[in-house]
């Protein structure tokens, strides 16, 4: 009857079936019960099934939630297997993968609890925190280090562990042994699908984070539990009794030495190695050495790569990746985190931080706040044609340039045919141009291209990505706009987040194939059902925009307009003559 490798589920219900109570009760009294369960019933319960049965009520409960534990028990060589066994999850609510870090503040973020924070977020894994130590830290060194109590550490991780099922542990800098006994326990209470151990000693500015007394705990208490441990040189040496490392060579005989202290994989990182030109990190497993490397990245901008190393190894395991992989897709990932911050600046001392969401540059670019969307930007809106730039000989940037010359308030680049690589060079050019008249500039579809050249947003139509989804890959300052003929499609617009909706074709035109007329009827019952701000667009030029802005609604806001721009010989001077009579329409 009782077999721990099946999912809770059956037991609840082998329960709920023995003792007449509802598998609903049960499962809440199992969730509130947050007891340490005495092993000693799990044993009885595993060798003996039929005392189940006859066991007070409590002492079930007690054995499943050991089950529920055991279940958790399992390592990284069993974690398929387990995700795919795993108890049927409440309808609707999806359980992410979580790591549980046990490290350190840094409080200039570039490494430990706040690399650790960062890392998994980048790699899209959820992360808590039990913090060991608070450091005052900078780019120049350590300044102060206020050590936690043992006591305070062992309620953190109580809170998390009983609570909260991260499914990987990695531990990063651990002041004292009497943190490491607390831990250990811990873990062994708790236990969770794999243990990642970086064993931080020494600070790069060369600032002691945790003594030589440190050592004796590592080795013999949680290194054994580690299902990887990742030293750097000066650690690994540490470990061994302080044999210096300075080849590759050297490297693979420490992790072999490593290995026998009791993890189950060493990885030794050769951040440090100063005769390579590669960045090369060396894993023993027990039977075969891989090496990883890749290209050495010109920086100083290095502090924290060993936390972020570790703990982007602990996502991708509790993503489910074998030991390998996750190595790989770690170490691919400081490498471009590296790569992306090279030359950015932040603290005078001698080894920075980098950017672990590779975002920071395009702040950094656009120093100047850009305005935020105006319903009011709307007013004249430009819209390119490829075409039409071909038929006059422009080019697209000389065709935004005269748009905004002649007073168009906001630009779309609408290139159906042009090359990819071209289309982001030009789009790079008619960005400067916006941006240096205060003009906004959308593209319409490619959100691959807003996004490569920090477009101000997007234009998306009912075919094209979702406005939800642009959402939330381009994030809440974009613009967004979605090209809507009825009121549901305008409502469905604003639920996704969008900034302002597209309506018509108002009149007849030729540049939209297939495109259904809503005429001025189909505009106005639009606008008076959205809660977003419209602009009116298909066949508007000089003769027929002023009957679209006398409607007489107050959330239609301007006018969009392609051909009667860009399909004439003057730009400047046909945008210049619409706006007057839009002004003279408002
Ligand atoms: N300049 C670099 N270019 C590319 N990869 C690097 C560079 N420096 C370090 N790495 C990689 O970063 C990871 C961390 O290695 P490193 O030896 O620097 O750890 P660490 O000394 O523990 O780091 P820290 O103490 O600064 O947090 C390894 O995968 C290493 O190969
Ligand atoms: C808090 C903390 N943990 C780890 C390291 C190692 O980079 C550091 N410098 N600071
Ligand atoms: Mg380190």
């Amino acid at each position: 009857m009782i077999n721990p490798g099946r999912p809770i589920q059956s037991f609840t219900q082998v329960l709920a079936s023995s003792r007449h109570v509802s598998a609903a009760a049960i499962k809440t009294t199992i969730r509130k019960y947050q007891h340490p369960t005495p092993t000693v019933f799990f044993m009885g319960f595993s060798a003996c099934p039929q005392a189940l049965s006859s066991a007070p009520i409590h002492h079930q409960f007690q054995f499943l939630h050991s089950i529920s534990r055991g279940l958790r028990r399992t390592r990284v060589s069993n974690l398929r297997a387990m995700q795919q066994e795993e108890e049927p999850k409440p309808s609707g609510r999806l359980r992410v993968p979580h790591v549980l870090t046990v490290a350190g503040s840094d409080s200039g973020a570039g490494a430990g609890i706040q690399a650790d924070m960062k890392a998994c977020a980048a790699r899209r894994v959820y992360c808590s925190t039990v913090i060991t130590a608070v450091t005052a830290q900078n780019t120049v060194g350590v300044q102060g280090v206020n050590i936690v109590t043992e006591d305070f550490v062992r309620e953190q991780l109580k809170s998390v562990l009983s609570d909260m099922c991260p499914d990987v542990v990695k531990t990063g800098m651990l002041p004292s042994p009497g943190i490491v006994k607390v831990l250990c326990q811990s873990l062994k209470e708790f236990q969770v699908r794999a243990l990642v151990v970086d064993p931080v000693m020494v600070s790069t500015s060369g600032d002691v984070l945790a003594g030589s007394s440190i050592l004796a705990s590592f080795r013999d208490e949680l290194l054994p539990l580690a299902d990887i441990v990742t030293p750097n040189l000066r650690e690994a040496s540490a470990l061994l009794g302080g044999a210096p490392l300075e080849t590759v060579a050297d490297m693979h005989s420490a992790a072999k030495s490593i290995h026998n202290i009791g993890p189950r994989n060493v990885l030794v990182k050769g951040g440090d190695l100063p005769s390579s030109s590669d960045a090369v990190d060396v894993l023993f497993d027990g039977k075969e050495f891989y090496e990883f490397r890749s290209a050495r990245v010109n920086t100083s901008n290095t502090h924290g790569t060993g936390c972020t190393l570790a703990s982007s190894i602990a996502a991708e395991l509790a993503r489910g990746s074998s030991v390998l992989s996750a190595i790989k897709i770690a170490k691919r990932y400081v490498e471009s985190a590296l790569d992306y911050s090279k030359d950015m600046h932040i603290g005078g001392g001698r080894q920075g931080p980098f950017d672990h969401l590779m975002r920071l540059k395009d702040s950094a670019l656009n120093l100047c706040a850009r305005r935020p969307f105006s319903p009011n930007d709307l007013l004249l809106y430009a819209v390119t044609d490829s075409r039409m730039n071909k038929k006059w000989g422009r080019s697209m940037s000389d065709a935004v340039k005269s748009a905004i010359e002649g007073g168009a308030t906001i630009v779309q680049l609408r290139e159906k045919d042009a090359d990819t690589r071209d289309f982001l060079e030009a789009a790079k050019t008619c960005l400067a141009i916006c941006r240096s008249h205060g003009v906004p500039l959308l593209i319409n579809d490619r959100i691959d291209i807003a996004l490569a050249c920090d477009a101000d947003g997007v234009h998306v139509g009912q075919s094209d990505m979702p406005a939800r989804v642009a959402r939330t890959i381009l994030g809440p300052d974009k613009i967004i706009g979605v090209s809507c003929k009825t009121p549901e499609q305008a409502k469905k617009a604003w639920i996704d987040g969008a900034d302002y909706i597209g309506c018509g074709g108002v009149y007849p035109t030729n540049t939209k194939e297939n495109n259904l007329t809503v005429g001025l009827e189909g505009l106005k019952t639009v606008c008076l059902e959205s809660k977003l701000p419209v602009v009116a667009i298909g066949g508007i030029g000089i003769s027929n925009v002023r009957p679209v802005m006398e409607l007489g609604v107050s959330n239609l806001k301007g006018v969009a307009v392609v051909s009667a721009l860009f399909d004439r010989e003057s730009v400047s001077t046909e945008t210049q003559n619409l706006l007057k009579v839009i002004m003279a329409s408002t």
